[in-house]
């Protein structure tokens, strides 16, 4: 079977580990210093479930709540993890802001993403609770995370999990559009 080609943007306000969880991802290894991203996109390819993936990771800019997002993040992205760090809780409200966004830019269509609570180790700087990151996972439907980039917590899951999330979609989509033509 040749590989599937997907696409990821993470997204999110400054600072919350987006680079920090790509680079752990895709190259073993953590970088303490704080360097702002302008864009990146990393590849990487794995296998999971038998299945060979093709991945492109769109490591985009921080966010805001004033942001404008680019249409970049919009055409060819199969899917977003959304993240926040769970020592901000002004992260978490750009999180909204930015899911709200995506959601106005697709329409409304089921969208695959998955809501990351980085930098879970920081435990004694902690302003969100693990309930309060699900909750909102639970509302939007879709898989939540913590994670920690700094201690390669959960950061494989974080990608599998979107990948699986986007195929669960893509099929689902697909035997919708399948039953429409039968009927
Ligand atoms: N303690 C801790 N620090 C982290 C973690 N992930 C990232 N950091 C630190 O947080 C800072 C920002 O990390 P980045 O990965 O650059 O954040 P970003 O979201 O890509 O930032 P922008 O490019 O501004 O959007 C850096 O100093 C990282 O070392 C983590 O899991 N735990």
């Amino acid at each position: 079977m040749p590989p599937k080609q997907r696409r990821i943007a993470l997204m999110g306000y400054r600072s919350v580990g987006k680079s920090s969880l790509t680079i752990q991802y895709v190259e073993n290894q953590f970088v303490d210093s704080y360097d702002p991203t302008i864009e990146n996109t990393f590849q990487k390819t794995i296998k999971i479930r038998g299945q060979d993936y093709s991945l492109q990771l769109v490591d985009t800019a921080g966010q805001d709540e004033y942001s404008v997002l680019p249409q970049s993040y919009f055409m060819n992205i199969d899917g977003y993890v959304l993240v926040y760090s769970v020592n901000s809780a002004k992260s978490l409200d750009v999180i909204k802001y930015v899911y709200d966004k995506i959601l106005d830019m697709k329409g409304n269509t089921q969208v695959p993403v998955i809501l990351v609570g980085n930098k879970s180790d920081l435990r004694m700087e902690r302003e969100i609770s693990v309930e309060e990151g699900k909750k909102i996972a639970d509302s939007w439907k879709c898989p939540f995370l913590e994670a920690s980039a700094k201690e390669n917590q959960s950061v494989q899951d974080v990608f599998t999990q979107i990948l699986m999330t986007v195929e669960r979609i893509e099929n689902h989509v697909g035997q919708e559009k399948s039953s429409c033509i039968l009927s």
